[in-house]
C-alpha cells in the first residue's frame, strides 16, 4: 500500500468500532463524535501532507525493499544524512501541530523502527520475538499504520511491584498460554490518541522485579480487538467550542486513555517479549527505543517550546508590556532557552555514532540533556506567560460577544491593545495564551512535557549515575594528580 492519504486514514477509522468510553458512554462512531472529529482531521492532514508536493520529499522516502514510498520516520538511520532527513520530517510534522500533539504517527514509527533495527536483542532470548518485531515493522511501514502505546502500569500502589498489588491483574499480565497465543488481562496507561489509532503496542519502561514474570511482556493488537476497553479521561473541550475562543484546545486535543484488557487473545506472531523480566528491563536501554524516539520528541518539544515562547512575546508586545526591563529580561530568558534546545538538537545530531548493527544514533548524553531540561523550561514559559498576561487573561469576551451588533462597538472601544493592535487582534493573541496557560488543554500540555518521557526525577538520577560510570571526571582528577602534596609538618 505505501503511504496513506487522509481519506484512507479516516476510512480506516470508520471501519472500526473500538470500545471507547467517553463521559460514561461507549462512543458509537469515533469520527461522528464531535470531540474526536477535529483532532482526527488534524491527523488526516498529516497523512495528506505525505502526498503534497511541498512536503512529500520531507515526509516520505522510497523504501529500498518495496520500491514504494514510506513515511520517513520508518527510515532506519545509517548515517548523518538519514539522521537529518528524519529530523526534517519530525520538524515538518511538529510545525503542523505547533508541537502540541506529541504522539503523532511519527513518534511510534521511530520506536518500532528502532526495535526492528535492534531485533538482535530479542533474538538473544527468542528467535520468534525477533522475527515478529521485524515482520511487525514491515506491516506498519507498508500499510502506514498509526499506533498508540501504553508502557506504564496504572497508578495503583507505587510502593509495590506488579505481582504484589492487591489484585494480581490490576496491572496487565498473562493469564494463560494457548496454542493460538497468550491471553492477557489487566490495565496499562497512558495511551494517548488511542481512539484515533489503528493498533496499539504494549511494552514497558524498565522496573520489573523477580516475581513479575507474567507482567514482563511486549505485544501488539488492533485497537478494536475483542476485550479491550479504552477509558478516556475527561475531555478538555467538547468538540463544539469555537476555534476563535479556543484555537488550540479545539484542534489539538490529544485524548489520553487507560487500556483495560479483559482476557484479550494476542496471537503468537504479535508477541515480541514474554515471561522474561531481564529482557523486559533491558529492552529500553539495550535497543534504540531510548534514543530514536527522543530525537522525534526533541524536535517536537523544541517547536512546542518555541511556539509557546512566541505566544508569550506576542502577549507582551500586544499590550506594550515588553518596554519594561523585567519583561524584556524574562522574555530574553525564554528565547535563550529555545536556543539552548535548538543547539542541543544540532549537537546531538552531529555527534552521532554508529552501532555494531549499523544504526546511526544521536549522542545519548545530549538527547537526555534535552529531555531533562524541557520539564523545567516549558513550565517556566507558561509561568512567564501568566505573569505578563495577568488579568487580561481573564478579561476576554467570547466570539459570541464579538458577533453581537449591539456589543461590538463597546468591545472595539475597550479591548484593543497598543497602537496598531485592535480588539480582535489582541483577543486572538490572548486566547492563544489562555489555551496554553490557563485551560485544562494547556495544563495537560504542560504535564506532558513533565512526564511524557518518564518520571523526570528518576530519569535525571539514571542520567547522573550513567554519566558517572561512563565519564572519568578527568579535569578534576588532573588537578588532584598534581604533586601538591601536603608538606611535612614543620617541627620546631
Ligand atoms: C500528558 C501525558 C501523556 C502521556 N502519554 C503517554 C503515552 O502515550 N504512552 C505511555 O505509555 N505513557 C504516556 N505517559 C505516561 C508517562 O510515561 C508517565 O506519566 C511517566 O512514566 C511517569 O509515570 P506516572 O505518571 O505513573 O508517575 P509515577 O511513577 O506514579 O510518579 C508519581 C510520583 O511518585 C514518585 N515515584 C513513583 N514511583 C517511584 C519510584 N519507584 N521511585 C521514586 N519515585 C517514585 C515520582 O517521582 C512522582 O513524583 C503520558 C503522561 C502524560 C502526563
Ligand atoms: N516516552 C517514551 C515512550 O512513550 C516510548 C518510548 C520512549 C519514550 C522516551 O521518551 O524515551
Amino acid at each position: 500500500m505505501g503511504i496513506r492519504t487522509g481519506a484512507q486514514y479516516l476510512e480506516a477509522l470508520k471501519s472500526r468500532k473500538p470500545e471507547v468510553w467517553l463521559n460514561g458512554k461507549i462512543v458509537e462512531s469515533i469520527l461522528d463524535e464531535p470531540y474526536f472529529n477535529q483532532p482526527a482531521l488534524e491527523i488526516a492532514k498529516l497523512y495528506d501532507m505525505q502526498h503534497e508536493p511541498a512536503y512529500q520529499e520531507d515526509l516520505t522516502v522510497v523504501c529500498e525493499e518495496t520500491g514504494e514510498r514510506m513515511a520517513t520516520s520508518f527510515l532506519m538511520p545509517h548515517n548523518y544524512e538519514d539522521i537529518m532527513k528524519r529530523s526534517k520530517a519530525f520538524e515538518v510534522v511538529a510545525r503542523q501541530t505547533f508541537g502540541l500533539m506529541g504522539r503523532t504517527p511519527d513518534f511510534l514509527n521511530t520506536v518500532v523502527t528502532s526495535l526492528a533495527q535492534n531485533s538482535w536483542f530479542l533474538r538473544k532470548y527468542n528467535e520468534d520475538w525477533a522475527t515478529n518485531i521485524e515482520n511487525y515493522y514491515k506491516h506498519l511501514r507498508d500499510n502506514d499504520i498509526f499506533l498508540t502505546h501504553a508502557i506504564v502500569n496504572p497508578q495503583n500502589d507505587r510502593s509495590k511491584n506488579s505481582h504484589e498489588q492487591a489484585d494480581q491483574f490490576t496491572h496487565l499480565g498473562v493469564v494463560e498460554e494457548r496454542a493460538e497465543g497468550i491471553i492477557v488481562r489487566g490495565a496499562k496507561m497512558l495511551a494517548t490518541l488511542a481512539a484515533l489509532t489503528d493498533e496499539v503496542i504494549i511494552y514497558s519502561f524498565p522496573g520489573f522485579a523477580p516475581g513479575d514474570e507474567r507482567y514482563a511482556l511486549a505485544f501488539a493488537v488492533p485497537i478494536d480487538v475483542k476485550g479491550l476497553k479504552i477509558i478516556c479521561r475527561e475531555p478538555v473541550q467538547d468538540g463544539t467550542r469555537s476555534t476563535f475562543d479556543h484555537p488550540l484546545a479545539s484542534r489539538y486535543e490529544e485524548m489520553d486513555a487507560l487500556l483495560v484488557f479483559e482476557d484479550v487473545l494476542v496471537p503468537w506472531d504479535k508477541v515480541f517479549l514474554y515471561n522474561n523480566v531481564e529482557a523486559a528491563n533491558l529492552l529500553y536501554p539495550m535497543t534504540g527505543i531510548a534514543e530514536q524516539p527522543a530525537h522525534q520528541s526533541g524536535v517536537r518539544g523544541y517547536i512546542k517550546l518555541k511556539f509557546a515562547v512566541e505566544v508569550a512575546c506576542k502577549v507582551a508586545d500586544s499590550i506594550g508590556a515588553d518596554q519594561y526591563l523585567h519583561v524584556q529580561r524574562d522574555l530574553g530568558e525564554l528565547i535563550q532557552n529555545t536556543e539552548v534546545i535548538r543547539s542541543l538538537l544540532r549537537t546531538a545530531e552531529r555527534e552521532y555514532t554508529i552501532t555494531e548493527q549499523g544504526e546511526a544514533r544521536l549522542n545519548p548524553v545530549v538527547l537526555e540533556t534535552i529531555r531533562g531540561m524541557m520539564p523545567d523550561m516549558y513550565p517556566r514559559t507558561i509561568e512567564v506567560m501568566q505573569a505578563i498576561g495577568a488579568g487580561g487573561l481573564l478579561m476576554m469576551p467570547t466570539e459570541a460577544d464579538f458577533l453581537s451588533e449591539e456589543l461590538r462597538p463597546t468591545i472595539d472601544r475597550h479591548y484593543g491593545g497598543r497602537a496598531g493592535i485592535d480588539a480582535e487582534a489582541r483577543m486572538k493573541i490572548f486566547k492563544l495564551a489562555w489555551d496554553l496557560c490557563g485551560e485544562a488543554f494547556g495544563m495537560r500540555a504542560l504535564q506532558y512535557e513533565r512526564y511524557y518521557t518518564g518520571d523526570p526525577v528518576r530519569k535525571r538520577a539514571i542520567f547522573y549515575n550513567k554519566y558517572k560510570k561512563d565519564h572519568a571526571l578527568d579535569l578534576a582528577n588532573a588537578i588532584l594528580a598534581k604533586e601538591d602534596t601536603v608538606k611535612e609538618p614543620q617541627t620546631n
